[in-house]
């Protein structure tokens, strides 16, 4: 037995979970408009010694009820041992065939639940050996290739307010013209040196003009769109060839990997996926059928950071792109996301982030640890992920969580109480 003390197992001990809601504009997607609190959940990992380490995930109902189902399972469990931990992580999960509750409103349904429900604790566990040995999280991924990871203005329609309440201090955003006043505020506070529009909201048309309005206010900055399947794939093809030598890629644009084959076979841009290739065996029939050119990862769905990193592999192996996806997070995933960025040598593109669309005295870590500048987020080196919780915070997003009465994203049907005839059915054009 070794005298090092890091060097033994390190066993977990008591895993805790706590649902919490924040703040969240009304932005509008394909699907409907976010409703006024978006919901994660907080996992904590603590182990014999004491070690304490921080996940975090969606937090819906159906979502935290099978972590709960599964961190029963995991006491024992080595910190270093993910193969185990996945193994009781399916144990856990293996009476459960409901599709419910994936926390993303519809727009990603074919990802592993086993790898969506392991992915926190993945991450926690590597805040601990990252703790243990007095070592960044980046490093147990092979080491930072780049000392900041870049992301992008993610712009988006929205109202001006939720209805029933005064306007946001973001105001409307339905015309061209405001979607570059907002990428002007986003720019002027963040240094984002690219921009991503959230687009299947209006007739394509209308989508192509603030395109082309954001190339001129924005010359220089690398842009994309993302309908998230709106178009048929008429449209989609019209709509590339629109944007050729516009946009870096087409995200999304129709729904399935036959469909976004079809696409790329007319369009000259890269197309690029959270949709259609969101699981490992997706990746087979996409690169034979050339459905898709980058693959968007995102460690909540793809099984942790260590699994997202094979995804980095894989893409590398088939002359695929690689980019980085977003839901409405808190610090302990933008905390996740940088470190997997920063050792992840092929994750060229700006990573996305909903990070400006959440109130700045709204998380559950303890201000200072991530900071923008340039558009980039600073690689923490301190131990483990480099965050601290803050218990207060925790306490009051909680409290937020029990107050919000919102147990499940739904995007669709809190448009629908406004307009009871809304159909997101794609196509919608
Ligand atoms: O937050 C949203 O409305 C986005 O549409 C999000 O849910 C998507 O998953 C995402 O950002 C995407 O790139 O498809
Ligand atoms: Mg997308």
């Amino acid at each position: 037995m070794s005298d090092h003390p890091s060097a033994g197992p390190l066993r977990i001990r008591d895993v805790r979970i706590t649902p919490v809601a924040f703040h969240d504009p009304p932005l509008l997607n394909t699907v409907g408009v976010h409703e006024p609190f978006a919901l994660r959940a907080v996992v904590e990992v603590i182990t014999d010694e004491g070690l304490h380490g921080l996940g975090e995930t969606y937090g819906d109902a159906a979502h935290v009820a099978r972590l709960r189902a599964a961190a029963d399972l995991l006491t024992g469990v080595d910190v270093w041992h993910t193969s185990e931990l996945e193994r009781r992580v399916g144990a856990a999960l293996s009476a459960d065939t409901s599709t419910a509750g994936h926390g993303m409103s519809g727009m990603v349904t074919g990802s592993s639940t086993v790898h969506r429900v392991a992915s926190p604790f993945e991450v926690a566990c590597l805040d601990i050996r990252g703790k243990a040995l007095g070592r960044p999280v980046s490093d147990l991924l092979g080491g930072a290739v780049r000392d900041r990871v870049e992301y992008s203005a993610y712009l988006f329609y929205k109202w001006a307010g939720h209805p029933g309440a005064a306007a946001d201090d973001w105001g409307p955003a339905l015309e061209p013209a405001q979607l570059v006043e907002q990428a002007h505020r986003m720019i002027d506070g963040y240094g984002f040196t690219a921009i991503k529009l959230k687009a299947g909201v209006l007739p394509p048309e209308q989508e192509i003009a603030a395109v082309h309005a954001l190339r001129e206010a924005f010359p220089a900055l690398p842009l994309r769109i993302d309908p998230n399947g709106a178009w048929s794939v008429e449209t989609a093809v019209r709509v590339g060839k629109e944007l050729e030598g516009i946009i870096e890629y087409l995200e999304d644009p129709v729904t399935g990997i036959d469909g976004m084959a079809a696409v790329a076979g007319e369009v000259a841009m890269p197309l690029a996926t959270n949709m259609c290739v969101v699981a490992f065996d997706h990746l087979r029939p996409a690169v034979a059928a050339d459905a898709v050119q980058v693959v968007l990862s995102d460690h909540h769905f793809w099984g942790g950071l260590d699994r997202s990193r094979t995804l980095a592999a894989i893409c590398d192996t088939f002359g695929l792109g690689l980019s980085m996806h977003s839901n409405s997070h808190l610090g302990i995933s933008l905390a996740a996301m940088t470190h997997l960025a920063a050792a992840t040598p092929n994750l060229t593109y700006a990573c996305d982030t909903h990070w400006p669309w959440k109130r700045p005295d709204e998380d559950v870590v303890t201000p200072g640890a991530l900071t923008f500048a340039d558009g980039a987020v600073a690689v923490p080196t301190a131990p483990g992920l480099g965050v601290e919780l803050d218990r207060e915070a925790l306490d009051r997003l909680h409290e937020h969580y029990l107050a919000c009465g919102i147990t499940e994203r739904d995007d669709t049907g809190y448009r629908r109480r406004f307009e009871p005839g809304f159909d997101p059915s794609p196509p919608r054009w």
